[in-house]
């Protein structure tokens, strides 16, 4: 099976809290929180899907960011390769412009929202950067 891969935003504000959105219902992976982000096309940098998917999603421009890092998950029906990014600077105001639901989160509240499985090693590597 080939493997999609994926520019995913850890997008923090000035109190280091950072942007949660909801999937689809009928999205893989559906319901589940996310961080913002989505597949790299052909032709494309990660960095450049990255702020073409922020910008698509939620109106921003992504000014500052920096790699985190990448994991590799088989979900059985997809298998995916998430490129993370730590997005500490953006210009313009978060909007759901997919109307998904949308919250800003502090750290330590991370381990209250239900995530795809391939994201418990994201939601540790946040916490260990924002200690
Ligand atoms: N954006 C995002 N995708 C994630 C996360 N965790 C995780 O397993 N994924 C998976 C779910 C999907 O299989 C894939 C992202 O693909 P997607 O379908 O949302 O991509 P997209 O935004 O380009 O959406 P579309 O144009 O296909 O509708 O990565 C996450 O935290 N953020
Ligand atoms: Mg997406």
């Amino acid at each position: 099976m080939s493997e999609v891969h994926v520019a995913v935003g850890v997008i923090l504000d000035a109190q280091k809290n950072v942007l949660l959105t909801r999937r689809a219902a009928d999205a893989h992976q559906g319901s589940l929180w996310e961080f913002p982000g989505g597949k790299v096309e052909v032709g494309e940098s990660v960095p450049q899907a990255l702020a073409r998917e922020l910008r698509e999603e939620l109106g921003i421009d992504v000014t500052a960011f920096q790699p985190l890092l990448e994991i590799r998950h088989d979900y059985g029906d997809k298998a995916v390769l998430l490129d993370v990014y730590i997005v500490s600077g953006f210009a313009g105001e978060p909007r759901g412009l997919e109307l998904q639901p949308m919250v800003w989160v502090a750290a330590a509240e991370l381990v209250n929202y239900e995530f795809p499985a391939a994201n418990v090693p994201i939601v540790e590597a946040v916490q260990a950067y924002l200690a």
